[in-house]
């Protein structure tokens, strides 16, 4: 049913999403995006108090060139392979739970190594589950966790990423399954 219903975020018999650019094609949107996110992220980001507000903010910073809904969460159903992320109507909620969960977990300050991985991967599943962006879910999870990572005593190298072993590791936490990406924010926090 949700397959059969037309995507208001891109043209009518189209896949590509609407930009700010007018660009039609995947390959040039996806250079675009690419192109314009990393410039984004090389300016200071938005300073926040780690809650949903400063997460969308961050989305916003990085997608203001590329979508005119860069910051606000999306208003259809989406999933990719196997997963249904949050229906729409749940995502403020959802959001708002996890980021208390955060701030009772005083963002994840003052653990060691390990027991700050098992945290950040299980808010990182949570998060992802709830996929609350059209896109741009992956880059603003991973800006996130590094500023979270930094101010928890635990900066990320991220030279260390391996991009298809946390494919592997988020899809296996969408299923409740959080032991690699556990171990992979270990790694490259230490
Ligand atoms: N089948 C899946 N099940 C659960 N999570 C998935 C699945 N496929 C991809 N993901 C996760 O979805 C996120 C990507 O979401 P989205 O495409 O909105 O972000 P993006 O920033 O546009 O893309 P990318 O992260 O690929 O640059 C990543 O965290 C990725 O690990």
């Amino acid at each position: 049913m949700y397959e059969a219903e037309r995507d208001p975020y891109c043209h009518s018999g189209s896949s590509v999403l609407k930009n700010k650019a007018g660009l039609t094609s995947k390959e040039a949107l996806e250079r675009f995006e690419t192109a314009m996110t990393f410039a984004r992220s090389e300016e200071p980001l938005p300073n926040g108090r780690f809650s949903a507000t400063h997460y969308r903010a961050i989305h916003f910073h990085l997608f203001q060139d590329v979508f005119p809904w860069a910051g606000k969460y999306r208003t259809v159903r989406i999933a990719k392979g196997q997963s249904v992320f949050c229906y729409p109507e749940n995502i403020a909620a959802e959001m708002t739970r996890v980021f208390a969960g955060l701030k009772q977990q005083r963002y994840l300050c003052g653990l060691g190594t390990s027991e700050f991985a098992a945290a950040a991967a299980h808010f990182l599943a949570e998060l992802n589950a709830i996929h609350p962006f059209r896109e741009g879910n992956g880059r603003t999870q991973l800006t996130f966790l590094t500023l979270l990572a930094h101010q928890a005593g635990h900066p990320l190298d991220l030279d260390k990423l391996e991009p298809d072993a946390v494919l592997q590791a988020m899809i296996a936490s969408f299923g409740g399954d959080e032991i690699d990406l556990t171990n992979i924010i270990a790694d490259l926090a230490s």
